[in-house]
């Protein structure tokens, strides 16, 4: 039964593809075909080079609520977006939605690169069913959220991806649409129009507005959705709030993580006398299962030296995926000596000053005198991973949420 609150309806949702362009086409003339028998029944089942591209998914979303959509790559987020905003037509199931739909799929379909940024206006808001007589009184708005300036006379096809992002997200979200799909558009914008989007999504939701989000951002997802669904090759792996379909998500990346991040396993070096020490670890734990924002934080780097290593420093670095550095911890105040074997050094964060979302770690212990490093751990080529989930308190702060740069308080031991 469909829930009354429910804006979007999805039932047994599935959507096949075919990985062979020949074959494709094969079938969707023998499709076509079929379609046009009367009494033919659709191929239901996976043919030769067929595969799900999304399966049997179900889900709801109501009036003021926002979902967010979580996989890795090729997990069927657009192909569910797509579906939803009528681009390409289901195998399978069903879809029930309730009022206009904003969608921000496929950021430069449905711009003419020759027309301008203005004209542009128009003409999306009429694919959207919004025609010219609504659209003018709205228009100073529309321009002044893209904060493109003069650049909105200028043709599109001039403008960076970043411009026609701005361009897509001020027409869709200015058109008051009761269902608002994105899909990375935020990825592409710089700080200042992420930050934007985000404050504009969540007094959409707090009108009353229904948002759907495909973000590979944690951070995104978390300050605006309450809910999460996560896909695994096309199928629904786990429903929750956004945290713990983040912890899900995390948690069953581990496996594979090198693969799928792209990061390089490290190689554990072999002691010898050029190599009088190597760090072994770096951890951070905190008083949870999952690190979470203002957490007091244990840092624990482990080592192993060949002999004693007198007059040295350690200390550690953690840095967004975009190179940001959000902390780095000074060193401690008077040198020590590492011991021969294999040892721990530790340092504790009073309260950790990272918003929600995946970082990178690095560690060094260096000379005292002349700065020199005498071991490193995770450097550019294999970093360490940090993920860190949300504290409630810090959901609804944006601006911390969005903050580049902190201090931290360490104790060193
Ligand atoms: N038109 C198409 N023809 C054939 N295969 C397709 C088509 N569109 C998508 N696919 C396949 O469907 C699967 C899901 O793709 P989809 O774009 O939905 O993934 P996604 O979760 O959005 O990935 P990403 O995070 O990389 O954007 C992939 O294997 C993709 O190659």
């Amino acid at each position: 039964m469909t829930d009354a609150a429910a804006v979007v309806t999805v039932r047994n949702l599935s959507k096949k593809f075919c990985s062979q362009l020949r074959t494709s086409l094969w079938y969707g003339l023998r499709d076509i075909a079929a379609e046009a028998w009367p009494g033919a029944a659709p191929t239901l089942g996976l043919r030769r080079a067929e595969f799900w591209s999304l399966h049997e998914l179900s889900f709801e979303l109501r009036r003021g609520e926002a979902l967010a959509i979580i996989g890795a790559n090729g997990a069927g987020k657009s192909t569910l977006l797509k579906l939803l905003n009528g681009l390409i037509k289901p195998d399978a199931g069903s879809i029930h939605l309730r009022g206009r739909v904003g969608a921000l799929i496929e950021l430069g379909a449905g711009l003419d690169p020759v027309l301008t940024g203005r004209e542009n206006i128009f003409m999306r808001a009429a694919l959207l069913g919004v025609g010219r007589a609504q659209v003018l009184p709205l228009l100073p708005a529309i321009i002044e959220f893209t904060g493109l300036g003069a650049a909105i006379d200028m043709p599109v096809q001039f403008f960076s991806s970043g411009m026609v992002a701005r361009l897509a997200y001020a027409v869709a979200a200015h058109l008051h649409p009761d269902v608002l799909l994105v899909d990375e558009v935020l990825a592409v914008g710089d700080i200042d129009f992420q930050r934007k989007c985000i404050h504009h999504m969540m007094s959409y939701l707090a009108a009353g507005g229904s948002l759907i989000l495909v973000s590979h951002q944690p951070h995104h997802m978390q300050a605006v959705c309450q809910r999460g669904l996560v896909l695994e090759k096309g199928r629904l792996a786990f429903e929750g709030t956004t945290t713990e379909a983040l912890d899900y998500y995390f948690s069953h990346q581990k496996a594979g993580a090198a693969s799928a991040t792209g990061l390089p396993e490290r190689m554990t070096p072999t002691l010898s006398e050029a190599c009088p020490a190597f760090i072994e670890d770096l951890e951070l734990t905190g008083p949870g299962p999952v690190i979470q924002s203002g957490d007091e934080v244990l840092v624990t780097l482990t080592y192993q030296a060949l002999r004693p290593v007198p007059g040295v420093i350690w200390g550690f670095f953690v840095y967004s995926g975009d190179g940001s550095t959000c902390i780095t911890a000074a060193y401690p105040p008077a040198p020590l000596a590492l011991a021969p074997g294999r040892h721990r050094l530790t340092c504790r964060l009073r309260s950790l000053p990272l918003t929600a979302g995946d970082y990178l770690l690095k560690a060094a212990i260096s000379d005292f005198e002349n700065r020199q490093s005498v071991a490193l751990w995770g450097w550019e080529d294999a970093p360490g991973r940090l993920h860190v989930g949300d504290a409630p308190s810090m959901t609804k702060n944006t601006q911390k949420m969005l903050q580049q740069l902190v201090t931290v308080e360490v104790e060193w031991n």
